[in-house]
């Protein structure tokens, strides 16, 4: 089982050369270069061409790389797509994805342009539609030609489309959640959660992170340098799970127990699921510390 950590995966709008630069020094193990949202429509152009100058002048180590391009029914899709394709980054994130033929046609698109095959494709799931598409969608990973590998979730755009307020606890997007995560699992793929954008507020920020490992995400997607140190802890396993973790397959690695499905670990009880989900805790822990 080969495991990426993404715990941590930082925004950056393409137009802003200082922080595409400082992207390469952050310990987040993602960053996304953005051409949508947060770069205006006249800073488009120059913005797309300093971020395919950027990923093509690497240095971004181990950080895996996503260029953001422009919704497929903007003016600047296809050529963000092309210089995208061009630049080859590790994904390209394709916002307000609502069905999974949207998926299908990128893919095609991406193919005839002779794509490297290591770029993948991401959707963000920020529309009311892709909320009850989301299976449908999640099931276009299983299609090869769509490169799809994962799920970015859009909370702004959510709560704009759906008038759903941001509130702390964010109860009236859990269901949204709870479902996108359960698609995404479903179809092998993984998902992020999406951002907090009150960027002075760390309690608030500490406990949604922790909202979203309870949930289920692989991690979350962020706006500022700061939240990438807490997000990091958030996300990785701790000492005492990993502690736990090894005792759980240990206990099953033993010969008495090599029959049993069911064994007893300091009074608690535990089956081989619990073992399952043990050996990836361990693995995500070795991913994490390999750097
Ligand atoms: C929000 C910001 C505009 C704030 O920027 P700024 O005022 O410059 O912050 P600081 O002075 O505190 O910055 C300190 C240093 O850190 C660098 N910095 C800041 N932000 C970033 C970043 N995102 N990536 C890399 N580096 C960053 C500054 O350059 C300073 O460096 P130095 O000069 O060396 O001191 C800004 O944080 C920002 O632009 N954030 C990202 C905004 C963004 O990309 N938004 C779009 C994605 S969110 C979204 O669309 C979600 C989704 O679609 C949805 O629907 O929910
Ligand atoms: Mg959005």
């Amino acid at each position: 089982m080969t495991i990426r950590p993404r715990r941590s995966v930082l925004y950056m709008p393409g137009s802003n050369a200082r922080t595409l630069e400082k992207a390469k020094t952050l310990p987040a193990d993602g960053v996304i270069l953005d051409l949508e949202d947060s770069v205006a429509p006249d800073a488009k152009v120059a913005a797309r061409d300093q971020v395919v100058a950027v990923v093509k002048d690497g240095g971004f180590g181990r950080r895996e790389v996503f260029i953001r391009v422009n919704s497929i029914d903007t003016p600047w899709h296809a050529d963000d797509l092309a210089a995208a394709a061009h630049a080859a980054p590790d994904a390209i994130l394709i916002p307000k994805v609502s069905s999974p033929e949207t998926l299908e046609l990128i893919g095609r698109r991406l193919l005839d342009m002779g794509t490297a095959h290591k770029t993948r494709v991401w959707a963000m799931i920020e529309t009311p539609l892709a909320l009850f598409n989301i299976l449908p969608i999640a099931a276009a990973a299983r299609d090869s030609e769509t490169r799809l590998s994962g799920f970015v979730m859009g909370t702004n755009d959510l709560a704009k489309d759906t008038r759903a307020r941001l509130v702390p606890g964010r109860a009236p997007m859990a269901g949204w959640l709870a479902n996108c995560v359960a698609a995404a699992r479903i179809h092998g793929i993984d998902i992020l959660d999406g951002v907090y954008n009150d960027i002075g507020n760390t309690d608030g920020f500490l406990m949604e992170c922790q909202q979203g490992v309870e949930f289920g995400f692989d991690g979350k997607t962020l706006i500022h340098p700061n939240q990438i140190e807490p997000c990091n802890k958030a996300f990785s396993p701790s000492e005492e799970e990993i502690a736990q973790a090894r005792k759980m397959i240990a206990a099953f690695d033993l010969p008495e127990n090599k029959s049993k499905g069911v064994v007893s670990i300091e009074g608690r009880m535990v089956e081989r699921l619990h073992a399952d989900m043990a050996r990836r805790t361990v693995a995500i822990a070795e991913a994490i510390a390999a750097g």
